[in-house]
């Protein structure tokens, strides 16, 4: 008999790691709790988990391994509720979080005095997406996945950790949960800053200029599409890593006022060397690695204007079972070919569409 799961919290994460659990211990029962009725019965009705239970810490002595897939604001009331809870000697609790110095802190303040193991765990891939009927066994493949386990957890207990989920397929690294919190302010939190500051300020200008809305569908849309996540739990995510961010505000004032020197004073120089460098870096980051902020796997396609050509194109990936995740017209003119810019979940699934493509069409694709 394999062992016990239980999961609190059953959205995007919980699912997608239910789902990477059943991928390589089909024998591992799952059992879950969602303070949304409805997300816990659904996940039971598509399969993610075996069994719903009806309250959220009923007596846990059966089980191995609780993880905590719920805003970070309430995993911290789960790990001050579990205080009080029959749990089994040495089973192993994680959370997911996107923060992990308060999380760790809660933990070893209310659970020390328990024979279990905590475990902080953040695996770095996501969506703006939420919700069961969005979580995916392969979410996290290539992604890191961040453990934050203290000086007390013993290495087998993360090992068999890392075993259960293994089918993640993500990169397993341990880091401090200060250095977590640090790192992920300036490559995750801090963007998400930015990515709504940028929309609202496209939102102001509009009603001087009511075209902004129209012309921001491009590549303003791409750099803000972070801007349409959840709320409530980038609320929870930006009060929980306020020392990081705070420092991250200050810098990137002095930073944007530096660049606003080079403006007023018109220092070409500057401001060649300031994008020059910036696109050094940026050339220079992985690009099969999953980072914070996910990339998906997009194609382009030159194809002709006429009405009907996304039918047409899908049509041919549908014939061949491939899924999409995006697609959009980059740019249609008149008489001239446009772009058509298809976005895969994974790289294989880009690699079908390459060849699908150019089996039942000569349209020509193309990687940037
Ligand atoms: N969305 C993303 O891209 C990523 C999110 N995370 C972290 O994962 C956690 C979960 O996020 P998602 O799955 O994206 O959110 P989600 O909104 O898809 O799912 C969260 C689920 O938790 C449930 N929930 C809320 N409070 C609860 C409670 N007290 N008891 C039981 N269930 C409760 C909600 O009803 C919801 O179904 C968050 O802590 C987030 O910081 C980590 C990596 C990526
Ligand atoms: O696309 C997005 O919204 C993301 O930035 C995904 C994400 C969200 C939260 C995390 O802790 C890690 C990754």
């Amino acid at each position: 008999m394999g062992k016990t799961v239980y999961i609190i919290g059953l959205g995007l994460i919980g699912g997608s790691i239910a789902l990477a659990i059943k991928r390589d211990h089909p024998d591992v029962h799952i059992i879950g709790y969602d303070i949304n009725k409805n997300q816990c019965s659904l996940a039971e009705k598509i399969g993610v988990i075996d069994e719903c239970s009806e309250t959220k810490l009923p007596d846990l002595e059966h089980v191995d391994v609780i993880f905590i897939s719920t805003p970070v604001e309430e995993t911290l009331k789960i790990i001050r509720e579990l205080k009080d809870v029959k749990l089994k000697k040495g089973v192993i609790i994680t959370d997911v979080g996107s923060t992990k110095e308060k999380i760790i802190q809660c933990a070893e303040q209310e659970l020390s005095d328990r024979e279990i193991v905590f475990i902080g765990g953040h695996p770095m891939a996501g969506s703006h997406k939420s919700g069961v009927v969005a979580a995916r066994p392969h979410l996290f493949e290539n992604a890191f996945y961040i453990f934050t386990p203290t000086e007390k957890v013993p290495a087998e207990k993360i090992e068999e950790l890392i075993d259960l989920i293994k089918g993640t397929k993500a990169n397993f690294i341990e880091l401090s949960p200060v250095e977590h919190d640090q790192i992920t302010g300036v490559i995750s939190h801090f963007p998400h800053i930015v990515a709504a500051g940028l929309v609202f300020q496209a939102e102001k200008y509009e009603e001087k200029f009511p075209l902004v809305k129209r012309l921001a569908a491009g590549g303003f849309r791409d750099i803000t599409r972070i801007a349409s996540s959840n709320p409530a739990m980038w609320r929870d995510i930006l009060i929980h890593n306020r020392n990081s961010l705070l420092q991250l505000f200050d810098d990137w004032i002095e930073e944007m006022n530096r660049l606003k020197e080079f403006v007023a004073k018109e220092q070409g120089d500057e401001l060649f060397s300031y994008f020059n460098n910036a696109k050094q870096y940026r050339d220079e980051l992985p690009e099969k690695q999953k980072g914070a902020i996910p990339s998906f796997y997009d194609l382009y396609i030159d194809v002709p204007d006429y009405p009907g050509i996304i039918s047409e194109v899908t049509g041919y990936l549908a014939k061949e079972e491939i899924s999409l995740t995006n697609i959009r017209i980059i740019e249609t003119r008149e008489e001239i070919y446009g772009v058509l810019r298809l976005s895969f979940q994974t790289e294989r699934d880009r690699e079908n569409a390459i060849k699908c493509i150019s089996k039942y069409s000569d349209y020509e694709t193309f990687i940037v």
